[in-house]
């Protein structure tokens, strides 16, 4: 199969390297054109721009956008729009809000699969899990480059139609961020108990065999291998949220609870809030009812 390639960042560029180790071609295209000329040397056809990658991709065409969510999906997708047709498959595999990708499915021309995508750059050589929405045809004809994208054929499904995919991979963020947030607080209480402990043994016994291993704590021993065990100078300060934001916002309108994944969410967003303004006042209104200390910066 011959497969076009839009975004060529961390993820776009292993797409492209385990589509050609599998034996597919590829035409490649970023609007980085240092990203173009290395996907180039690891034997890809460079494209100069999208109307050149659909130029040549020919008749029937298989394009997998990796671009980062939002406004560069909707672009890449208006300049393709006059080369699509019916039998065209484009192939959105970025962390796309799922209502996007249903408005999106609705209005392009070409089948249109949203495929969440989990395992990140550290998935190189593993291969990603793949969760496909869209039309079950389209899936099929894409298999070829799903078995190739994936860990094994079993690191790939169809979820349901369009935007399912993206729905699967938001509650998979979800899930990530109270992960995240569980092993923090185990390791926090750790790190300030009663024991004088080697976490990256800790984290390293527990991914022998305790019921709590896991990929993210193989990442925790790591990071303390790398870091120190108190972190070094790692900062106090938790970036991205919107698949979080998306996964809790769709909860309240399911009226489904989600408390665990609210509180990581919640606790990342206070990450950044340095000096946060609700303690602040805390501390003054223990003097105001109490006649306590008020502790002031220095
Ligand atoms: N990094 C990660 O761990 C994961 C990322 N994702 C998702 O995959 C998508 C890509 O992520 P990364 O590769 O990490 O981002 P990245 O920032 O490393 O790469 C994005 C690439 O897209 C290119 N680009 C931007 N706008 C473009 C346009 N209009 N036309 C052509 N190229 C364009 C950029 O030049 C860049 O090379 C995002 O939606 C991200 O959320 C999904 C799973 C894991
Ligand atoms: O999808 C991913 C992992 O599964 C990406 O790494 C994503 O960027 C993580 O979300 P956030 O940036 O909100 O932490």
């Amino acid at each position: 199969m011959e497969l076009g390639v839009i975004g060529l960042g961390r993820m776009g560029r292993i797409v492209v390297d385990r589509v050609l180790d599998g034996g597919h071609d590829v035409v490649a295209f970023d609007i980085d054109e240092d990203a173009v000329a290395d996907a180039a040397a690891a034997g890809a056809t460079p494209a100069d721009s999208i109307p050149d990658l659909a130029e040549k991709l020919g008749a029937e065409k298989r394009i997998w956008l990796m671009v980062p969510a939002g406004d560069p999906v909707d672009a890449a997708l208006d300049e393709l729009d006059d080369y699509l047709d019916g039998d065209d498959v484009v192939v959105d595999g970025g962390n796309s809000y799922f209502q996007d990708s249903v408005r999106r499915a609705e209005f392009c021309p070409a089948a249109y699969l949203d495929c969440g995508t989990s395992g990140g750059p550290a998935g190189a050589e593993l291969g990603f899990s793949l969760m496909v929405g869209g039309p079950e045809w389209a899936y099929d004809e894409l298999t070829p480059v799903f078995d190739a994208v994936a860990t094994n054929p079993s690191g790939h499904d169809h979820m349901g139609p369009a935007g399912s995919g993206h729905y699967v991979k938001m509650v998979h963020n979800g899930v990530e961020y109270a992960l995240m947030q569980a092993y923090g607080e185990g390791f926090d209480l750790l790190a300030n108990g009663r024991y004088d402990l080697d976490l990256e043994s800790v984290a390293r016994t527990w991914n022998n065999g305790a019921v709590i291993r896991s990929w993210l704590l193989e990442l925790c021993e790591e990071a303390f291998r790398e870091e120190g065990n108190d972190l070094g100078d790692v900062a106090d300060h938790v970036a991205g949220g919107s698949t979080g934001t998306w996964t809790v916002q769709e909860s309240l309108e399911q009226e489904v609870a989600l408390p665990i994944i609210y509180q990581a969410l919640a606790e990342r967003f206070d990450s950044r809030n340095d000096g946060k303004f609700a303690r602040r006042l805390a501390n003054r209104l223990r003097y105001g009812f109490g006649r306590h200390d008020v502790v002031r910066n220095d």
